[in-house]
């Protein structure tokens, strides 16, 4: 039988995390959490309600009222979308409102989980069995998401696609709370010249190497 397994999966925009995360669970059979979700609905719920996003009550307000069944809202995909969270997202009790939502999800199944974010290894999750860090070049991930905007007909410029990438990154990585950052102890993958299924393969060599040690 296979040990239960809770894995933390991190990295930044477009890095290919959550492609690789979603894969790994159904592989595994355990659940999954995008928890990027969590703060693009926080975020989505304070200006439902006529907030502002950097006012931290509301924030907190509505992280504390989060609807896991809304999760699923399509309005919550996209850069907009992911731009927004990271403003509510620098708000330490935004954080600190949604950690337990996260927390048993991950101790909420018998076989484990997977989750990704920003700060699974580090801070949601820091005993996780596996982590790993996704990073893929800037120009690649910035590619990515131009490719999404022209699947939907989107006229955006990759230029301006590839500074929104790197302006959200920089505002995850220099938050003061939870900022992204690899763990001490995560496994690293650069998917910058994998396509999505070369991407999963190395994660599962990673684990299958990590777990036979
Ligand atoms: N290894 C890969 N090679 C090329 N494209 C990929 C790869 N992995 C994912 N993609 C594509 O890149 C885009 C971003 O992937 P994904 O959503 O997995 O990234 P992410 O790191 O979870 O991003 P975010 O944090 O913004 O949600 C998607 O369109 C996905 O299909
Ligand atoms: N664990 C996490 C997950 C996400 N964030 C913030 O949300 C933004 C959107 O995340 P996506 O993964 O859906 O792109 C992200 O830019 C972060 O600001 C977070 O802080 N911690």
């Amino acid at each position: 039988m296979r040990p239960r397994l809770v894995i933390a999966i991190d990295g930044p925009a477009a890095s290919g995390k959550g492609t690789v995360a979603k894969k790994l669970a159904e592989h595994l059979g355990v659940p999954y959490l995008d928890t990027g979700l969590l703060y693009r609905a926080v975020a989505r719920d304070v200006e439902a309600r006529g907030g502002e996003l950097e006012d931290a009550t509301a924030a907190v307000s509505a992280a504390q009222s989060i609807d896991a069944q809304s999760l699923c809202d399509p309005g919550l995909r996209g850069p907009l979308a992911g731009d927004k969270a990271s403003i509510i997202a620098k708000i330490p009790a935004v954080r600190a409102a949604l950690l337990d939502y996260q927390r048993n999800f991950a101790k909420s199944s018998a076989e484990g989980a997977v989750l990704d974010g920003r700060d699974i290894g580090t801070v949601v999750c820091p005993e996780a069995d596996i982590k790993i860090f996704v990073t893929a070049s800037d120009e690649a991930r910035a590619q990515r998401r131009y490719l999404e905007h022209q699947g939907r007909g989107e006229n955006v410029a990759y230029e301006v696609v590839l500074e929104d990438l790197r302006r959200r990154d920089a505002r995850d990585r220099d938050r003061s709370v939870a900022p992204l950052e690899a763990a001490g102890d995560a496994l690293h993958l650069d998917t910058t010249t994998l396509d999505a299924d070369a991407a999963f393969a190395a994660v599962l060599a990673l684990i299958a190497a990590q777990i036979t040690r």
